[in-house]
């Protein structure tokens, strides 16, 4: 039979470590961080990596929420979907993976885009919220920038 591309990956360590490398980075960006306050980094990664294991044909099926819900109360720009890709894609360098490996997984990642960016701040308030609260952050001033990366 052939491989599945989750093997073809590397398997768990793989996409263990590209979501610890990645987080990391998450967790430190000055923008990106502030809608994962109160977010324990280590379950976000556990979560992140049973959801692209489950894409890329791995053996356990994901068992977190639904992908659009989670993200609809967030007003996620194209500019901070773009800021997260860049993120994704150096974390996948870093790791060690070849550009065609990259391409694949960035591409799996990529088709979640249409879910998750919204068109404008009006769109947020199209729902009644009754149970969430609209997640709308600014992007930090240059001078709260620390980082190059952050740039
Ligand atoms: C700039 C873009 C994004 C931001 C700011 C963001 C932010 C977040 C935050 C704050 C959470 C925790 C929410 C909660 O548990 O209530 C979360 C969960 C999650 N996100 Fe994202 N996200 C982004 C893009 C993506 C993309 C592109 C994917 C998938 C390809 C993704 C997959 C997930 C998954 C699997 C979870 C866990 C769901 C669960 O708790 O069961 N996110 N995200």
């Amino acid at each position: 039979m052939s491989q599945t591309l989750f093997e073809t990956m590397g398997g768990l360590p793989v996409l263990q470590r590209v979501h610890k490398i990645f987080y990391d980075k998450v967790y430190a960006h000055a923008w990106l961080k502030q809608f994962f306050a109160g977010h324990d980094q280590k379950a976000i990664e556990d979560r992140q990596t049973s959801f692209m294991a489950e894409k890329m044909g791995g053996p356990a099926a994901y068992t977190g929420k639904d992908i659009k819900m989670v993200h609809e109360a967030m007003y996620i720009t194209p500019e901070l979907f773009d800021l997260r890709n860049d993120l994704l894609e150096q974390s996948l360098q870093e790791a060690g993976l070849d550009e065609a490996l990259r391409v694949r997984w960035l591409r799996i990642d990529n088709a979640f885009r249409k879910q998750i960016v919204k068109d404008s701040v009006e769109s947020m308030y199209d729902n009644d919220w009754k149970y969430k609260k609209p997640i709308i952050i600014p992007k930090p001033a240059e001078s709260e920038r620390e980082t190059p990366a952050d740039r």
